[in-house]
């Protein structure tokens, strides 16, 4: 079993459709509360602080989840601007203006920590996964419909690959599930091979 620290439905219909075994604990962090210049480090920090925060409720080995705790923490990099979810619609068709037809780095940090069992590292796995988004190059009517849709407003970056964001995402260079919040291949590498195969049913 896998404990998701985060309360987003898309990391967790990603994991659901992976079938990997996972419960959900929100961690409930507050995210402006680290402050952080370079965007990797920031989501690499706060991704660690969500699964740790959660990882610090749990009281006993038995507590804990088999496959560990996973944090994420996912940002949008446009021409040196770091974006997470756009506050209203203005912002969204704002940032739009300035990535349609363009491109910017979907950034996501990773952090899965497991019960310090004796004699282990006790580290956790740390990694960020980098997706570059190629944007369609949109009419500013386009934008605005796009932005009515109320989509962009749930997402890091201002759109949702998988829903009506598939019509104006022309092409990624990486990991699709990455830029929906959560790199599935990078999980199975984490994960023990065995977890694939329970996943498989
Ligand atoms: N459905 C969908 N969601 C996206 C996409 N890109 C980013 N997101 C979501 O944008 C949100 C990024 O904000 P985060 O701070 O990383 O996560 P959160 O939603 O606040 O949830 P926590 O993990 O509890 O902090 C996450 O919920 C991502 O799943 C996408 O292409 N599709």
């Amino acid at each position: 079993m896998l404990l998701l620290a985060s309360a987003s439905p898309a990391r967790r219909r990603l994991l659901e459709q992976a079938g990997v075994p996972h419960r959900v604990q929100v961690s409930g962090v507050d995210e402006e509360g680290i402050q952080e210049q370079d965007p990797l480090r920031l989501v690499q920090r706060l991704a660690l602080a969500k699964a740790q925060a959660v990882a610090d409720t749990l009281s006993s080995e038995a507590a804990w989840p088999s496959l560990g705790v996973l944090g994420c923490d996912s940002l949008l990099v446009v021409e040196q601007e770091v974006w997470g979810k756009p506050r209203d619609a203005a912002e969204a068709i704002a940032r739009w203006r300035c990535m349609a037809g363009g491109w910017g780095d979907l950034h996501t940090g990773h952090a899965l920590v497991r019960w310090p069992a004796p004699g282990g590292s006790g580290a956790p796995q740390l990694a960020v996964v980098t997706t570059r988004v190629h944007f369609a190059a949109l009419s500013p009517m386009e934008i605005e419909a796009y932005v009515a849709s109320g989509e962009p407003l749930a997402c890091a970056g201002g759109f949702a690959l998988e829903g009506r964001g598939g019509l104006v995402v022309e092409r990624l260079e990486g990991c699709f599930s990455n830029v929906i919040g959560l790199s599935l291949p990078l999980l199975r590498r984490w994960l023990d091979p065995g977890v694939l195969a329970q996943a498989a049913g």
